[in-house]
């Protein structure tokens, strides 16, 4: 494997997707047009924020010395794919396979996996919310993110509170699939690269996600990688937009975006490292506009899926009735 120069990335390590057909934008901060794509819940790079320029120096190293003795999720897969999966639900769900597993450790076996990787071809991708167990110097780092800037962005856009900033420490080849999450994301990059497919909400029929109750909801049935035509026709419409984020990079992935992210490979750093900012939505409006917005309506299909669920007093259900009610009548 060739090494490339510290932060740089391998291009041939790119997965080529027919459904990528667009770049997203790249901007400054000192740019209008950046605030009108964030208004307008369109995704877009911002390059200059200093979001987390304080963390610049987060590596393996200092990670290990100074983010305390508390314990992580590190999640391990026999494929480079991490699809996420409700815990509580996959328990009670006796015929669902968990796609990775989820382990509880703390940093210094998260480094022992890590080298063990390099022998077993397993992944691990550490994913923590920042808490505060964290030593005094996380602390500091943290304090100095350019709160100030994400702070006018959250209160600008009428978003709800910070929900959280989880910690994501991944290898190179990491796959995040194909999901969407009902917050907005500030997606901020520490260390290496990370490719980032998204698709716009609009898409929803094309990506086929889980049922709402199934233990993978929001996560699309479809592996872009190896798309089945037979079961998920409709993929062959989908189109992807695409970034490529480096250190400073922040992405906005905007609420109800489908988003696939990729860690890249380099050799120097030998992991990527990002943070990203979960904001809880903005609330309703008192006045709903017609028609309604592709977000507004995945929220409704959520809401019909859990009303049924309910109604019926078991999620299995749902489907048949939906078939009965639509079929011959609704098509
Ligand atoms: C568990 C969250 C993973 C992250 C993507 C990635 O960096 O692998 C993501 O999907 C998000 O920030 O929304
Ligand atoms: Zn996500």
């Amino acid at each position: 494997m060739a090494v490339f120069a510290s932060g740089s990335y391998d291009p041939d390590s790119i997965t080529k997707y027919s459904s990528i057909t667009e770049q997203i934008p790249r901007r400054s901060i000192q740019d209008p047009e950046t605030y009108q794509l964030i208004k307008d819940s369109k995704p877009v790079v911002i390059t200059d924020t200093n979001l987390v320029t304080s963390a610049s120096k987060w590596d393996l190293e200092y990670l290990n010395k100074n983010l305390g003795d508390g314990l992580f999720y590190v999640y391990t897969s026999n494929d480079n794919r991490f699809k996420y999966f409700d815990n509580k639900r996959a328990e009670k769900c006796k015929s669902f396979v968990t796609p990775s597993e989820r382990h509880h450790v703390t940093f210094l076996q998260f480094l022992q996996m890590l080298k063990r990787c390099a022998r077993t071809k397993e992944k691990v991708y550490l994913q923590q919310t920042l808490n505060d167990s964290v030593g005094t110097n996380i602390v500091t780092d943290f304090l100095q993110f350019n709160w100030d800037w994400v702070n006018k962005c959250q209160a600008a856009y009428g978003w709800g509170s910070l929900s959280s900033n989880l910690l994501l420490i991944g290898l190179e080849g990491n796959i995040t699939p194909v999901h969407y999450d009902e917050q907005e994301n500030f997606f901020a990059q520490i260390s290496g690269h990370k490719r980032c497919l998204l698709f716009s909400p609009d898409q929803f029929d094309c990506l086929y996600p889980h049922p709402v109750a199934h233990p993978c909801d929001r996560q699309s049935q479809v592996n872009i990688a190896n798309p089945d035509y037979k079961k998920f026709p409709r993929f062959r419409n989908a189109h992807a937009t695409e970034a490529i984020v480096g250190p400073g990079d922040v992405l906005y992935i905007p609420m109800y975006w489908w988003h696939q992210i990729e860690s890249l490979s380099s050799r120097i750093p030998p992991v990527t490292i990002s943070v990203n900012f979960w904001y809880r939505g903005t609330p309703l409006p008192d006045v709903i506009q017609y028609p309604l917005s592709p977000q507004q309506r995945v929220s409704v299909m959520r809401n019909v899926e859990k009303m049924l669920a309910a109604a019926l007093g078991d999620a299995e259900k749902v489907g048949e009735l939906l078939r009965t009610m639509v079929e011959g009548r609704y098509t």
